[in-house]
């Protein structure tokens, strides 16, 4: 079976198939990642800064090429796949240039004589598994601060992404990055759980599925290897009675149907207040009805297909179920029939807690429409949820909404504004999204040694 292989899912046509590293090679792999992290760990901050501009340049430099490798592996429109790179970039920059400073020593006022402070140093040889579906930015959140704090790192990217994983490895080379400083390998779920358990591996960081999260976790677990999880979501998005009802429709569009729904902080379950429900869900659905799907090489492209045939068929299955439950479907609702891995932009309502799509997350361009009585009702369906990673709340009220925000057993709140991220804002979820936080100066902090330095008198 071919593991790494790109298969276009606007076509359905296998591309390029990429060989699987042997266990031999991994094992060279590590040996090469610790003995870079041996040599970087004490490397100046100046140098480290000057590597992550140099990879930041060599992304501005490569966009066009770099966007079309994942519009090829994974459907992304051409013009989103742009700003992806344009993200990674500025997550480059943010660390090359905040790094130092998040690095530099904490002094420990102390009761009795003497001196002691906190210095910050890398822990070793990182492992990140990686998902396809920002297959850029994922990356990006976990190298650039780990590269900063001095750390090496092997990376295992989704099966569908070997071009652009190979790609990354290459920037970091052409940037100067010493050799086994940042090490692509294509390995399968059986050598991961080796490189985790490897005596020289010192974390993993995973962003992907539940399933994946737990089994990675489990291996960490046993060898006692620290582990951050970025997992599902199934986000709330709040619609209350007092809201711009023209920005709540827009930011709603953007956050359930931007990258084909298939984003872990996607607005995945919009719940509107019952006094403007009617309005909200007919202008919704009028702007649904509007999305441009098509071609996503083609510039005026907002969704392309979803990433792999089996993603149209697990969320087909999804909504299927939920039809036959008894779900209205206000516009789409099938799987468009022509080669590749297309559906359609689609509204749910009248969904109730028997139907799978309550309870699952839906990675794919299915919005689900609630009424909820008021805003306490609102606040029951939003944390009636086994996920915990992002909300947004939509209201003129900043007050109603920063209270309401208290209420909501998530990671990230955004108020007035679609789903989102930015390199200086933390992001992470709590309950089965994960926990950890990556970007910001939190992200700088899950995988960095604060050693204790302490001085007698
Ligand atoms: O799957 C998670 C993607 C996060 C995208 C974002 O940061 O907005």
């Amino acid at each position: 079976m071919t593991m790494y292989a790109v298969t276009n899912p606007a076509t359905g046509n296998m591309v390029k198939s990429f060989t699987q590293a042997t266990d031999e090679e991994i094992r060279q792999k590590i040996a090469h990642a610790h003995q870079a992290y041996r040599e970087w760990r004490s490397s100046s901050l100046d140098k480290r800064t000057k590597l992550l501009n140099r990879v930041a340049d060599l992304y501005e430099e490569r966009r066009d090429l770099l966007a079309a490798i994942i519009t090829r592996e994974m459907g992304k429109p051409l013009f989103q796949a742009g700003i992806e790179i344009d993200i990674v970039t500025s997550i480059y920059r943010y660390y090359a240039n905040n790094g130092p400073e998040f690095l530099a020593d904490e002094p420990i006022a102390l009761d009795g004589p003497g001196k002691a402070m906190i210095r910050k140093e890398g822990m070793g040889v990182l492992l990140g598994i990686m998902p396809w579906n920002f297959p850029y930015y994922q990356v990006a959140r976990f190298a650039a601060p780990n590269i900063m704090n001095g750390n090496s790192l092997l990376l295992k990217h989704a099966p569908q992404c070997p071009e652009s994983a190979k790609a990354m490895e290459q920037i970091f080379l052409d940037a100067g990055a010493a050799e086994g400083l940042y090490i692509n390998v294509y390995a399968s779920n059986e050598q991961t759980a080796d490189i985790i358990a490897d005596p020289l591996v010192q974390g993993v960081s995973l962003t992907g599925s539940e399933r994946a999260g737990s089994a990675v976790a489990e291996v960490a677990g046993r060898h006692l290897k620290k582990v951050v999880l970025e997992l599902g979501g199934s986000d709330p998005f709040i619609v209350l009675s007092d809201a711009n009802m023209e920005t709540a429709v827009q930011q709603a569009l953007l956050g359930r149907f931007a990258n084909a729904g298939q984003a872990c902080n996607a607005a995945k379950r919009i719940i509107v207040e019952s006094s403007v429900y009617d309005e909200f869900l007919a202008a919704f659905t009028q702007a649904v009805e509007s999305i441009k799907v098509g071609d996503p090489m083609a510039d005026d492209t907002f969704m392309g297909p979803l990433s792999s045939e089996l993603a149209v068929e697990s969320l087909n299955a999804q909504v299927r179920d939920a039809i036959n439950q008894g779900a209205r479907v206000n516009t789409g609702g099938y799987r468009i029939e022509r080669a590749g891995a297309w559906f359609m932009p689609t509204i749910l309502t009248g969904v109730t807690s028997e139907m799978r799509v309550y309870r699952e997350e839906l990675f794919g361009p299915v919005a689900i429409v609630f009424n909820a009585e008021d805003e306490n009702e609102a606040v029951r369906l939003a944390n009636d949820s086994a996920y915990g990673l992002g909300a947004v709340i939509q209201s003129t009220d900043i007050n109603r909404a920063r209270q309401l925000a208290d209420r909501l057993d998530v990671g990230m709140v955004n108020i007035n504004e679609a789903p989102g991220s930015a390199p200086e804002i933390p992001f992470g979820g709590i309950k089965r999204s994960g926990f950890g936080r990556e970007l910001g100066r939190d992200g700088m902090e899950e995988f960095v040694n604060r050693k204790v330095v302490r001085i007698g008198e």
